[in-house]
């Protein structure tokens, strides 16, 4: 049963309202900033009318040279350390030009663009690589471009190698690889490099099965370590899954900047996915989760490891601002290895009333079931009248039951007999 408590004096500060409300108190955000755009737009010269014949261009000579068309306008956004971001929105809506004007490869046509901290990024294919070297030439290559030294690079070349699984292929031509063997190859490179900033387009979705959840993998690792991961896909249950955040692009303009819950939905009512129903209220940060603790009892010396059997407490600890909802529901999820849900435990019907100030909500589990393996923590805030998503966030601490992950998630009996 779900203890709800209120145990600290209220917070004074109050967001403003509308998007600044929702883009200034997450603590995610008060990191350091490793990623800032301001005012960033990016203008293409589209050349549909373009002159197919000498006599043709001779015609139009003094005639326009093409039309403008606006990729990016005017695109706000600041990303603090450690933050998982994904970058959606339907097709040609901006979100590669967006992400090649933050890594550099593209110039903005107006506003300004900074970065803090070395960054890696896999953008699109063929990009940065040389079809007519090697791979190992590519690896040196593009490492050195990533600002690694030569005894660097033959340090971390067999790691890279072993990483693409291409051993058999890096002595021949880039321009002979398959394009999921070059996305192995330039991701293997640009996760070895040591990057602060990780940004990744949707070129993962070319690799195969296996790839793919390597790379998830290596991904939610560089989460865990607190470095920034800013990523493109129209997977959106990726999104809900891996991110603290997501940006919406729509005709080039940043359309939603928040927590996955409402982004996702939004876009899906957009795309025509979901109905359009109720327009999704945009409460942010108005409940925010702010630690997770664990412990054998409420209130009791926090602990991390636990026995199956043994009593477990999370104890979720949240800010409330005014205008948040009067009543809410925290939805609490306990999370295996690559984000796999495990068990959820809510609060109880009709929401929790809570007031502006700060917060406890105690999950009691009086015997944990027979589970092996290390656990984290993903709170779900919603609107308890209307349903309505109001923040989502997922905590890096973990709890462990039953010592180390062995070769399954439950400690199963059994028996094991020849027969015949
Ligand atoms: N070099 C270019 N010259 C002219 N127009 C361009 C150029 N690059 C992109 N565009 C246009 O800019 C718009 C945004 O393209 P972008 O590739 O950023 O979209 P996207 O959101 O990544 O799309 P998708 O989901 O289809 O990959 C598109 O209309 C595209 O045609």
């Amino acid at each position: 049963m779900a203890r709800y408590s209120s145990a600290y004096p209220p917070s004074p500060a109050a967001p403003p309202e509308g998007r600044e409300a929702a883009a200034s108190p997450d603590p995610a955000r008060e990191a350091p900033v490793v990623i800032e755009a301001a005012g960033v737009s990016k203008k293409f010269v589209s050349y549909h009318n373009r002159a197919t014949s000498l006599k043709e261009r001779f015609v139009r000579r003094g005639g326009p040279a093409g039309d403008d068309f606006w990729a990016l306008r005017d695109i706000d956004v600041t990303i603090g350390r450690g933050q998982t971001v994904g970058l959606a929105g339907a097709n040609g809506s901006g979100k590669s030009t967006l992400l090649k004007v933050l890594a550099g490869i593209l110039r903005p046509t107006d506003g300004r663009v900074s970065v803090h901290g070395r960054i890696a990024s896999l953008l699109e294919l063929g990009a940065g690589f040389n079809g007519e070297l090697s791979g190992r030439d590519n690896v040196y290559l593009n490492a050195s471009l990533l600002g690694l030294s030569k005894r660097e690079i033959d340090q971390l070349f067999d790691s890279i190698v072993d990483f693409s699984e291409l051993r058999h292929k890096i002595d021949d031509d880039v321009k002979h690889y398959s394009s999921g063997q070059y996305v192995r190859l330039g991701f293997a490179v640009a996760v070895h490099v040591d990057p602060d900033v990780l940004l990744v387009d949707e070129v993962l979705a070319v690799g195969d099965e296996a790839f793919q959840r390597k790379c998830l993998a290596k991904i939610a690792e560089f989460r865990a370590q607190g470095r920034t991961i800013l990523f493109v896909t129209h997977s959106l249950d990726l999104i809900e899954n891996m991110c603290d955040r997501i940006l919406v692009l729509e005709s080039g303009s940043l359309f939603f900047d928040g927590p996955p819950a409402v982004g996702t939905k939004l876009l899906r009512q957009k795309l025509g996915s979901l109905p359009a129903g109720e327009p999704v209220s945009y409460q942010y940060a108005t409940v925010r989760p702010e630690s997770v603790t664990f412990s054998h009892e409420p209130g009791g010396p926090p602990t991390v490891q636990y026995g199956p059997g043994e009593s477990l407490t999370v104890s979720v600890e949240f800010d409330v601002t005014e205008g948040a909802p009067e009543h809410v529901y925290l939805h609490t999820y306990i999370v295996g290895q690559n984000e796999v849900p495990i068990w959820m435990m809510e609060t109880p019907l009709g929401g929790l009333a809570i007031g502006p100030g700060r917060h406890i909500v105690d999950f009691s589990v009086p015997r944990l079931p027979e589970l092996l393996g290390a656990f984290a923590v993903k709170v779900h805030v919603s609107d308890a009248a209307t349903g309505v998503p109001v923040t989502t966030r997922r905590f890096e601490e973990l709890f462990g039951v039953g010592g180390a992950q062995a070769d399954g998630l439950l400690k199963v009996d059994y028996d094991a007999r020849l027969r015949g």
